[in-house]
């Protein structure tokens, strides 16, 4: 082969012996074809013959490579795979500059668009021989560069938008290097999100934030239907994640929905670059919230920044390299959860690792699309053909792969499918205490700060109102450690303390917020049968849904407290007849007494959460519960 002794660096390699390398992709396409014609003949021949020829042909290692390749388990299973988590791959075409470069492809589709190969270039260490390997990478669908957007919306986005449109929960994620079309997918995805969604629904809310970084260098998403306010991540009731305060905007049909889109896109950061014209500086994130029957769905597109590589940031200002490197951090933050995740799932899988999730923000608001088997999620890897971007390909590959194969368990998880619309039927159905469930995570955090200064505490285990329990420890060198297990969800997390000091601000604001959004709910529920408090309205509502034998003269602006002051004659005089009084009376008593059973367990209630706000765990808890609980 040929050889250059001063040659070391691969990207340079790849251009200035790109024939030999070209050569090295077309022998492996040609032994994958011939490979793929002698496969077939494999049930007629002696075992182990089909493959000589082959191996007579080309090189010992692609020959081997491209039979394994013809039709391996992978592929079969990639093919069959049923799951919520699908990895797809898109490769852009090569572009003008690279195609005056003389570039060639270095990624090939193989397995019926099932698997990648990336064909990588190198120089050896002695600086004077060249090689190609082959990787390939198993994933739920390659899209073939010449694939058009509508495809990639079939294939990728549509089951998404089906399943948010039957009230589920799902997210598209576009992941990859910059420049290789991750905007661009997304834009034509949306496009066609916006005409399909109104052929099944009235009305969609649509919010849109980016997260960048502040002046302080510090990660924080930002609104870009409202000239980029800041908002907040916060946990919510269903424990899930979310972005709160951003401006929603109601769209009736798909001109006022594309019209959204396009004011919220003109809103993100974007800068010119190496590598991108218009190269996007932020993670952007797009929520459709869609109206079905009992709750809303929510499809999320989130079109990730690309990551970039030292050599393609050497023209970027101070500003630019400051926000690049946030932007980078929280990548690889992501892909530092798929490692840890992946290597839960191929080590001790009863070994509990922990997950990074609350490492950067990114990865915090997306936690529920990688660990939720009830969330469908995609993730599409935007790849570009170039050689010189081979580093990346594999980069990003590897990546997505951790991603896949950390789901591999659903593979198994037979009963998932069947469980999952239980599931959201069970979440659709939770009212009044039980919906404090899904707040547990909360509650945790904010009884976790409430108790930071009382490190002489030993261990102690609890049950908490909410249906799960709290370990607390205190180890070596004073690292407090709290494990929080929801009964619910037999979700268990785990907080290093002192580790983070964001996490427990945000964690404290979350409990605020939790805390006092159930507690309006309970105030609400409290007045449900005071007639006090009733309004004209709701007594007419009231004596409607009675089902009273003769009529009954309430005037339609008299309100509870108006009715209440009529005594039993008042109330008399305004019913046609005795009866009719008689059920009235019978029913304004049940009232009385429910209102006398709602106002006692609201105070209950209220005086336990606040005895548990101030660390006197006996006061909050029943005593029932409380002689169960294992000390
Ligand atoms: N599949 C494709 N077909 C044709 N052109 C494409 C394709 N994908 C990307 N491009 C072109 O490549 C360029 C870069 O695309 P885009 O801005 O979407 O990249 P990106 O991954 O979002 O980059 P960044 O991460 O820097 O924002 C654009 O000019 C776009 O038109």
């Amino acid at each position: 082969m040929a050889s250059n002794h001063k040659l070391v660096c691969a990207r340079a390699a790849r251009q200035q012996f790109r024939g030999a390398f070209q050569q090295a992709v077309r022998d492996y396409r040609l032994a994958k074809l011939s490979a793929s014609t002698l496969k077939g003949l494999d049930a007629f021949l002696p075992d182990g013959l089909s493959f000589l020829p082959l191996s007579y042909l080309y090189d010992g290692e692609v020959a081997r490579f491209a039979w394994e390749g013809a039709v391996t388990k992978e592929n079969r299973d990639a093919c069959d795979r049923q799951t919520n988590f699908r990895v797809m791959a898109r490769t852009r075409p090569l572009q003008e500059q690279e195609v005056d470069s003389k570039l060639y492809e270095s990624l090939s589709s193989e397995g019926g668009n099932h698997s990648i190969i990336v064909h990588d270039g190198r120089v050896h260490r002695d600086g004077r021989t060249i090689y190609t390997n082959h990787s390939r990478f198993c994933l739920d669908r390659v899209f073939p560069q010449d694939a058009s957007n509508p495809q990639v919306f079939e294939e990728a986005a549509e089951p998404l938008l089906n399943f948010a449109l039957q009230g589920g929960r799902s997210t598209l994620i576009f992941f990859g290097q910059t420049g290789t079309g991750k905007t661009y997918t997304a834009r034509g995805v949306l496009d066609d999100v916006t005409k399909k969604v109104f052929l099944q629904t009235a009305e969609v809310e649509m919010c849109c934030y980016e997260m960048a970084g502040t002046r302080g260098g510090r990660e924080a998403f930002f609104d870009l239907l409202a000239d980029r306010a800041q908002v907040k991540c916060l946990t919510g009731e269903d424990g899930n994640v979310h972005v709160r305060g951003a401006r929603r905007v109601k769209c009736q049909n798909a001109g006022e929905l594309h019209q959204a889109i396009e004011a919220a896109f003109s809103w993100r950061s974007s800068e010119c670059t190496e590598r991108n014209e218009a190269s996007s500086r932020s993670h952007c994130i797009l929520e459709l919230h869609l109206a079905c029957e009992d709750e809303n769905g929510l499809l999320r597109v989130v079109d990730l920044a690309g990551s970039e590589r030292n050599f393609e940031t050497q023209m970027h200002s101070k500003s630019m390299a400051e926000r690049g490197g946030l932007i980078n951090y929280s990548l690889l933050m992501l892909k530092e959860c798929a490692r840890v995740m992946h290597n839960q799932v191929k080590g001790a899988r009863e070994k509990e690792i922990h997950v990074p999730f609350r490492s950067s923000r990114l990865t915090h608001l997306l936690r529920s699309s990688f660990t939720d088997k009830y969330h469908m999620t995609t993730v599409v890897a935007t790849l570009s053909p170039s050689p010189t971007d081979v580093e990346h390909s594999l980069n990003t590959l590897q990546h997505v792969g951790m991603m896949r194969s950390a789901r591999a368990w659903e593979m198994q998880d037979t009963e998932a499918m069947a469980a999952m619309e239980d599931a959201i039927s069970e979440a659709k159905t939770a009212k009044g205490f039980d919906a404090v469930q899904g707040r547990g995570r909360a509650l945790h955090s904010k009884l976790q700060d409430a108790r930071k200064g009382q490190l002489d505490l030993h261990a102690f285990q609890m049950k908490t109102q909410v249906g799960g329990s709290i370990i607390k420890k205190y180890e070596g060198e004073s690292a407090k450690l709290e494990t929080f297990i929801d009964a619910r969800w037999h979700r268990e997390l785990k907080v290093k303390v002192q580790e983070d000091l964001w996490v427990l601000r945000d964690a404290d604001m979350e409990a605020t917020q939790v805390l006092s959004d159930w507690r309006k709910e309970q105030w609400t529920a409290s007045k449900a049968h005071d007639l006090h408090r009733w309004d004209a309205q709701t007594l007419q509502s009231f004596l409607k849904s009675l089902d009273l034998p003769g009529e009954v003269r309430i005037p339609s602006t008299m309100t509870g407290s108006q009715l209440r002051r009529l005594g039993p004659r008042g109330l008399a005089a305004l019913c046609g007849d005795v009866a009719t009084a008689q059920v009235l009376q019978a029913a304004l008593l049940g009232e009385r007494q429910a209102d006398q059973v709602a106002t006692a367990a609201h105070r209950s209630q209220n005086a336990r959460m606040t005895a548990l706000g101030n660390h006197k765990v006996h006061a909050a808890v029943d005593e029932a519960v409380f002689e169960e609980a294992p000390f």
